[in-house]
């Protein structure tokens, strides 16, 4: 049976012929969050563009429900619920928290109020414009927009970008609860590594756009000798059944 999401042999980058990651695999199921790692420069954030539909693959494919996913379309991708939460986080800052979910609002779809569900915090704040929001509350007003398009697979870059590591250590596992709950799979880029993996069930780690680790998060935890290793680009047997 096929993955809910699959990349195979992905080449991503931003130049024909010139791939910044390369022959990428990944699989992704259903209410499990993946991790993926690495150091400055690795590539993550060009897969996730690439996923999300933002950059076309410049080879391999991209398969949701074993059906190949047009290349290069965000919109494409967020009808068949691939959607991306970026780390610039992409709001509109003269509008109002309760405006901006409103954009995203689909007929028969999540509501605002069953997304405030996760994030309480922001129905104190659902009249104020999102540029007054402190940056945790923007984060969370990113990622509440990303749920009103009821994702299947939600790909989110750098939730703690310019966040104090208390707030993310309140945010990540809310991102847990949103896999568990809405059943979604969730790709996670994070530097926060540590905290990422104490939510993730799964994590890859790219070094110079290739794949170097793929375990499970609780391995990780447990010897993270190996990340280190990893993450000064040394292969490490890339999942644990080639040790
Ligand atoms: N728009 C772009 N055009 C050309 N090259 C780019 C572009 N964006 C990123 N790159 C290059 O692609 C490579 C991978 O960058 P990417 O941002 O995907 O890495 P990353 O692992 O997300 O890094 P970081 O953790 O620093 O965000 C880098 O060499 C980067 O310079």
């Amino acid at each position: 049976m096929s993955s809910l999401l699959e990349c195979r042999s992905l080449d991503a980058g931003y130049v024909k012929g010139r791939p910044v990651v390369r022959g990428f695999d990944l699989a992704l199921e259903p209410g499990r969050v993946t991790a993926l790692l690495g150091p400055n420069g690795a590539g993550k954030t060009t897969v996730l563009l690439t996923l999300g539909g933002l950059q076309p693959a410049l080879g391999g494919e991209v398969l949701l429900d074993g059906v190949a996913l047009p290349k290069g379309s965000a919109r494409a991708a967020a009808r068949k619920g691939v959607v991306l939460v970026p780390d610039d986080r992409a709001l509109f800052t003269g509008l109002t928290t309760r405006e901006n979910l409103a954009l995203c609002r689909r007929r028969g779809g999540t509501t605002i109020d069953q997304v405030l569900d996760f994030f309480p915090a922001l129905r104190k704040r659902i009249k104020v414009d999102a540029g007054k929001l402190s940056g945790g509350e923007q984060q969370m007003l990113a990622v509440s927009r990303a749920l009103m398009l009821d994702p299947r697979v939600l790909l989110i870059d750098e939730l703690s970008m310019g966040l104090a590591p208390v707030i993310v250590e309140e945010l990540l596992p809310i991102v847990r609860r949103v896999a568990t709950e809405t059943n979604a799979a969730v790709l996670l880029v994070e530097q926060h590594v540590r905290l990422a993996l104490t939510i993730a069930d799964d994590a890859v780690v790219l070094a110079h756009g290739a794949t170097v680790l793929s375990r499970s998060a609780a391995e990780l935890i447990a010897e993270p000798s190996i990340l280190e290793r990893a993450y000064l680009g040394e292969t490490v047997a890339v999942s644990a059944g080639e040790k």
